[in-house]
């Protein structure tokens, strides 16, 4: 269930005349997701996907749509939001803001091979650099002060060992935020959930032979600035993870990251930093996930994820032994 705000015939009608777009042929509800109400709308001129925010304000958004403008006019596959005749990214449907965006070609693909971490790799490094010229900031919402002002608030729910855990983690990561060589670690617009379930693959590319065809990014509703290196650790705790174990395999890590540092290879400090990172990646998905399973909000749809997962991936991150090194890039 992922429409909670309908749209009639008529309310669509008026909503449309505020955009070039030409006619609506074709207008239905996306079943997935847990966040927005989404619709695929297809007109006279292409096919696009409407949102209406359930959560995000008007204040928020416009960081997260004109950085997707931003991308999408250096090239990197996330969608393009329409503006409407007046210039705006997003006006107000139902009280809540709504927005059209390019609907991105394909379907997410939940068991990547090498090749599909490979491309995710390569276009995760483009959109970084592409994002450098991005002239808003916004920090990761989901950041080091998150942490710190959400894990008391879940310490009562959780085991003695889960609670030493998660407490003696923060301090690491309090240690490791305040270095030098953290300061130092590059930074921009990241996705900061770069998911399976946030990248959509085409059919093979029949021009390059390729086999699989990345379609794009979407879902940016959590990006913001923050280490580039902590997008690459969020992205490898999620493609390149054995999903029942939390273990690395070596062959995907590889992969995305030797195809990352074809466009931008690590610095020194990136490397030195590559294990404290897959340990915040996986903290910071913890927490989250701690937090809205002990702590759901009224009306929740959808069931939790699972916390067990990331401390699971947190652990075995802690076990240095387990963790395949960043390949050298010349
Ligand atoms: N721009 C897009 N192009 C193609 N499909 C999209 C696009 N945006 C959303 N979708 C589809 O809609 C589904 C729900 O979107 P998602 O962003 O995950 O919703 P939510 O924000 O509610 O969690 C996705 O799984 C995807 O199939
Ligand atoms: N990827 C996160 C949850 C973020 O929600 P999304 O459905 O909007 O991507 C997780 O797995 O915990």
């Amino acid at each position: 269930m992922a429409v909670f705000t309908a749209v009639t015939e008529h309310e669509l009608a008026q909503w449309m005349r505020h955009y070039d777009l030409g006619d609506v042929v074709d207008f239905r509800g996306i079943a997935s997701g847990i966040e927005n109400s989404n619709f695929f709308l297809t007109t006279t001129r292409g096919e696009y996907v409407l949102t209406i925010f359930e959560k995000l304000t008007s204040a928020q958004l416009p960081f997260y749509l004109d950085l997707m403008r931003h991308l999408a006019s250096h090239r990197v596959p996330v969608p393009d939001p329409i503006p409407r005749d007046d210039g705006a990214l997003f006006g107000m449907l139902h009280g809540k803001p709504t927005a059209i965006v390019t609907k991105l070609e394909g379907a997410a693909q939940l068991a990547p091979t090498t090749e599909h971490c490979a491309e995710v790799g390569h276009m995760l490094a483009r959109m970084h650099l592409a994002g450098r010229d991005f002239p808003h900031h916004q920090p990761n919402l989901r950041s080091l002060p998150w942490w710190q002002e959400t894990v008391p608030s879940v310490l009562p729910f959780l085991s003695e060992a889960e609670r030493e855990l998660l407490s003696s983690e923060l301090a690491h990561q309090h240690a490791f935020f305040g270095s030098s060589d953290y300061a130092a670690l590059p930074e921009g617009p990241c996705h900061c959930d770069l998911f399976r379930d946030n990248v959509l693959f085409a059919h093979a590319d029949p021009a390059t032979g390729h086999e699989v065809r990345l379609g794009g990014f979407f879902d940016f509703y959590f990006a913001g600035c923050d280490k580039w290196l902590f997008d690459v650790a969020v992205t490898v705790n999620d493609w390149c993870s054995d999903l029942a174990t939390g273990h690395l395999d070596a062959a995907r890590v590889e992969a995305l990251l030797r195809a990352y540092q074809t466009v931008r290879p690590f610095t020194q400090e990136e490397r030195r930093h590559w294990s404290d990172m897959l340990r915040a990646g996986a903290y910071r998905f913890w927490v989250s996930r701690l937090y809205d399973f002990h702590m759901p909000r009224a009306a929740e749809m959808l069931k939790p994820h699972d916390p067990t997962h990331f401390e699971r991936i947190l652990r075995e991150r802690l076990n240095g032994s387990a963790l395949p090194g960043v390949p050298t890039c010349n």
